[in-house]
């Protein structure tokens, strides 16, 4: 549902069961990936979001029939009949999610060519595709931009290549990945990323037959091949959303256990939690998850800087400037990924927060951000009393982040745009009336 408003009766702790789904940074790239098979790909654990909606979409534009398998949260994606969509109909797509860029590869390999549309995405810094291109380039690719989007052909076929990235863009690194499995010849790609949604993404690719290394240093090897086949893969969980949640209950004082979280993926997030004060507790059974929960008394301030897989996800950043609003004394937070990360905070600030942004790198590294007036790093002052407001949600994780304010407040927060978070947190009203929230979820009046 578009334009809906969230009234949030705030100022109660979130206390509860969620499960959590396969990671939304994972899905929607496992289901491009289909593209590349000979034969039916199976996909366990699809979130409810948006970004999925949107991969259907266009794959089943390109002629791959994606069908509900009757298993829960289970889809069958077969490619027997890829075929050619109009720049029309593509475009309906356009500005709504930074996914097409990863058909570039698949769509060369199937058809010979590939039209991309406009991005989307969360408005949290430039986020230029000049990394992406610059590779395919590389591969053989010729790519014209006009007004419509991107065309992208391979006259001469695509060729494996050396490559090394001048940053390790989680999306970049996908990029070669899905082009690369079935170029022709040896692909070296140094200073990739090595995020668990990528290793979850090359475990897909392995099991249709691509050969790829993970060697040490964040260099990868990928030997293309011929022919690829389906897949039958169960995602991993999304580290991300579970994270929100763990945020979630240490900004209401509450006790959330999420169902599915995995402690290998979220070590840093956990060290973190903890040295702010918050406990877990990790059930590694099957069908475990972690319980996260404030164990009372005051929280403490840290200094933390965002940084590519193993460090701090920047995807955490936000969630967790929330609960440091309630830590008593200074925290530091130091955004190294995205250059406008940190904007939400004004809602916050509105709210009773005590945030001050700074254009300066506070943290021990400079960043490629550093004298280049972004306002990306924040001082934060608590604990703050957080009272009740209006709030318009300003991207994924800013909105999941008003939100906890929102539960944290004291009195009801009207939150506009929820639509916004529904981009990357499935059933998130239905989780929330499970963990004791009041929120009613409304059409806005026109
Ligand atoms: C759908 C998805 O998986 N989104 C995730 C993905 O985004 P996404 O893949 O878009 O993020 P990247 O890792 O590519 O971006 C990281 C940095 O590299 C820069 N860059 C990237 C590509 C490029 O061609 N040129 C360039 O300069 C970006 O501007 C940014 O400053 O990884 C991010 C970093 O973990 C996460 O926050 C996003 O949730
Ligand atoms: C930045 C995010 O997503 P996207 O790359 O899809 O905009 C996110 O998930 O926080």
């Amino acid at each position: 549902m578009d334009n809906d408003v969230l009234i949030v009766r705030g100022g109660l702790p979130l206390r509860g069961e969620i499960r959590i789904p396969g990671a939304k940074n994972l899905v929607p790239k496992a289901m491009v990936a289909a593209l590349l098979g000979e034969s039916p790909s199976r996909l366990r654990n699809i979130p409810a979001v948006r970004d999925v909606e949107i991969v259907t979409g266009l794959l089943e534009l390109h002629g791959v029939s994606v069908r509900p398998s009757g298993m829960p949260g289970e889809l069958v994606l077969d490619p027997s009949q890829v075929e050619r969509a109009s720049v029309d109909e593509i475009n309906v797509h356009a500005g709504s999610s930074r996914i097409p860029i990863l058909f570039c590869g698949p769509l060369l390999h199937r058809l010979g060519h590939a039209f991309i549309p406009d991005l989307g995405g969360c408005n949290i810094g430039g986020r230029p595709i000049d990394f992406h291109l610059e590779a395919l380039r590389q591969f053989g690719a010729v790519v014209d931009k006009d007004p419509e989007g991107l065309h992208l052909s391979a006259p001469d076929g695509l060729h494996g290549t050396k490559l090394e990235l001048p940053y390790p863009s989680v999306g970049a690194t996908e990029q070669i990945l899905l082009t690369a499995v079935r170029a022709n010849g040896v692909t070296e790609l140094r200073n990739a990323a090595i995020e668990p949604e990528i290793i979850d993404l090359i475990a897909v690719l392995q099991k249709m037959g691509a050969l790829i290394s993970v060697l040490t240093d964040r260099t990868l090897r990928i030997t293309g091949v011929e022919r690829l086949y389906g897949y039958d893969h169960t995602a991993l969980p999304d580290r991300l959303e579970a994270a929100s949640w763990g945020c979630a209950a240490l900004a209401t004082r509450g006790d959330v256990y999420v169902r599915g979280a995995r402690q290998a993926d979220m070590m840093t997030f956990l060290n973190v939690f903890r040295t702010v004060g918050g406990e877990f507790e990790i059930d590694d059974s099957p069908g475990g998850g972690i319980r996260f929960w404030h164990p009372g008394g005051d929280l403490k301030p840290i200094a933390l800087e965002t940084d590519v897989h193993p460090g701090f996800q920047t995807d955490w950043q936000q969630p967790l400037v929330v609960a440091l609003t309630q830590a008593s004394g200074l925290s530091i937070v130091h955004e190294t990924v995205y250059e406008n990360r940190l904007g939400f905070t004004d809602a916050l600030v509105s709210m009773g927060a005590h945030i001050q942004l700074y254009r300066d790198c506070l943290g021990g590294t400079p960043c490629r951000f550093g004298q280049r007036n972004f306002r990306h790093s924040a001082v934060i002052s608590g604990p703050a009393k957080l009272h009740a407001a209006d709030l318009v949600i300003p991207d994924l994780r800013g909105g999941f982040s008003h939100l906890i304010a929102a539960l944290a407040a004291e009195g009801t927060s009207r939150v506009y745009g929820v639509d916004l978070i529904d981009r990357g947190y499935s059933d998130f009203d239905t989780k929330l009336a499970a963990l004791g929230a009041q929120a009613e979820r409304v059409a806005e009046a026109a």
